[in-house]
Parts: structure tokens; C-alpha cells; sequence
């Protein structure tokens, strides 16, 4: 079975600074993959490659055996990936219906057959009690349901979640990782930035570590929270529990 993304020497500079350098990494279908490391570690700009948000400056990235590397965004997303955004940037006063039906009309270009498509995913995320509130007026879970809704509309086979966990108290940061459960079963292949440890321990079947852009390690879960180059970096010695830089 073909890959859903094979990442290879993927290379990303900043003037002087080398954001991401030489990272590689492989997702197979309808797998759960993690992208962790600390603050600046290269995790958002590797999205921003993976997606045409930015130019790689050399390396490959394929989706399902397609080179997407110089695509546009909308291209990209055309191929079956699409994303959320650390800060979400929903349009504040266009309702969450409005909003997810931006995405829709990537497919559908008619109105009813995209308003279908919205709506459907608006109910996957838990959201349909919303559809007629203003972005703006959102919390800040329903804010990610909102980012996730939006990406789901546009029919995806890879999702990449970027810190959607974020800013979410225990209880929603259990419902979010519902949530990511309920896109896996669904077939989608989904890689997932995020600091709060606890919820990549039930989402992720492999993580992958970046450390100053480079892959410092991946494996199983339960070998990378052992990986002392990983716990020196990141975790902290406190870990498994509360560590360093990733929260519990
Ligand atoms: N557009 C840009 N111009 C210049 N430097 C950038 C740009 N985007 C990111 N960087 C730098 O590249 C490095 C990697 O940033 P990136 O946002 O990918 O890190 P990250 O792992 O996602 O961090 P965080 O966990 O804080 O979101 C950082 O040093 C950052 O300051």
C-alpha cells in the first residue's frame, strides 16, 4: 500500500537560521503520527512545507506517491491534505457555517451541495448547535472544532493538526483527543502537533522528535518518552508525568 506521506530530506532556511534541516519521516495510511519538540524546534514550519505554505528549499514531500513540493496551498489541498492553524484565523464575523463552507467549496462548487458538506462536518466536530454563531463569538474549543470542521469540509485523506490542544482545559483536552479518535476511525491519516503530552499518548502510534530542525528520534510512543536524547531536549527527567517542555 502506497504511503499517505513520505517526507524526505526536507530542507527550510531562514536567513542565517536553518528552521528545518534534513527531517524525513514516513506516515503510512490512516495513521496517527506526532510531531513534537520544543518551542522553535521547526514542527510549524515543517507543516508550512508540507502544505506549500512555504518553499521547502531542497527535499520531497509525497502525498499518496504525488510530489507536492512547489504546489500552491490550494493545490495541496486539492491532493487531500489540509490543515489547521496554530493560531486560528477564522473569519470573525462570518458565521461557523460561512466559515466551513469556505472549505467546502474547494469540491462543491454550488452552494447546496457545499452548504451538505459543511454541514456534515460541522456535526462530526460537535458543532451543529453553533452554525449561526459569528466565529468571533466562539470559545476556545469550539474555535478548533470550527479549524477542524473547516479542514474536514474540504474532503481530506491527511489531516495535520497543528496545537489544537492548546489552551484547552482537561476535560475539552479529553474531547479533543475524542475528537482525533473519531477522524482516525474515519480513515484519516492524521499528524498532529502538540505540546500536551498526555493527549499524544493516546493519539500517536509513532512520534516523530524535532530538536533546533533536526530529527532528533522517532519511534513508539513508549520508547520515545524512555529516549534520554528526547527527555534532555524536551521531556525533561520529570517525565512520564509532568516534564520540561511538553505539558502533561
Ligand atoms: N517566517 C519566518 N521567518 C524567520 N524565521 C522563522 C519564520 N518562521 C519560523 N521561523 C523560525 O524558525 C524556527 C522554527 O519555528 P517553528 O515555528 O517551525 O517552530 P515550532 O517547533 O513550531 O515551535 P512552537 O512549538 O513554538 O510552535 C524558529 O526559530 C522560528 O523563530
Amino acid at each position: 500500500m502506497t504511503d499517505a506521506l513520505v517526507v524526505t530530506g526536507l530542507n527550510k532556511r531562514f536567513g542565517g537560521l536553518r528552521a528545518v534541516q534534513d527531517v524525513s519521516f514516513t506516515v503510512k495510511q490512516n495513521e496517527t503520527v506526532a510531531l513534537i519538540g520544543p518551542n522553535g524546534a521547526g514542527k510549524t514550519t515543517s507543516f508550512h512545507l508540507i502544505t506549500g505554505f512555504h518553499r521547502a528549499d531542497s527535499g520531497s514531500v509525497l502525498a499518496f506517491g504525488q510530489e507536492v513540493v512547489g504546489l500552491k496551498p490550494h493545490d495541496v489541498c486539492a491532493l487531500g491534505l489540509a490543515r489547521t492553524f496554530q493560531v486560528a484565523k477564522p473569519f470573525g464575523a462570518m458565521t461557523v457555517l460561512a466559515n466551513v463552507m469556505t472549505g467546502a467549496f474547494l469540491r462543491d462548487r454550488h452552494v447546496i451541495a457545499a452548504r451538505e458538506k459543511a454541514r456534515e462536518a460541522i456535526d462530526f466536530v460537535g458543532l451543529a448547535a453553533r452554525e449561526q454563531t459569528p466565529a468571533k463569538d466562539l470559545t476556545t474549543i469550539d474555535q478548533r472544532r470550527l479549524e477542524m470542521a473547516r479542514a474536514l469540509a474540504t474532503q481530506p485523506r491527511i489531516l495535520l493538526l497543528d496545537e489544537v490542544m492548546a489552551g484547552l482545559n482537561p476535560a475539552e483536552i479529553d474531547q479533543a483527543v475524542a475528537l482525533v479518535g473519531k477522524l482516525s476511525q474515519r480513515g484519516l491519516t492524521i499528524v498532529i502537533v502538540e505540546h500536551v503530552m498526555r493527549a499524544i499518548m493516546a493519539v500517536a502510534r509513532h512520534i516523530v522528535v524535532l530538536d533546533h530542525g533536526q530529527k532528533i528520534a522517532e519511534g513508539a510512543p513508549k520508547e520515545i518518552v524512555e529516549n534520554p536524547e528526547v527527555i534532555r531536549a524536551y521531556l525533561g527527567s520529570g517525565y512520564a508525568g509532568a516534564g520540561g517542555g511538553a505539558h502533561a
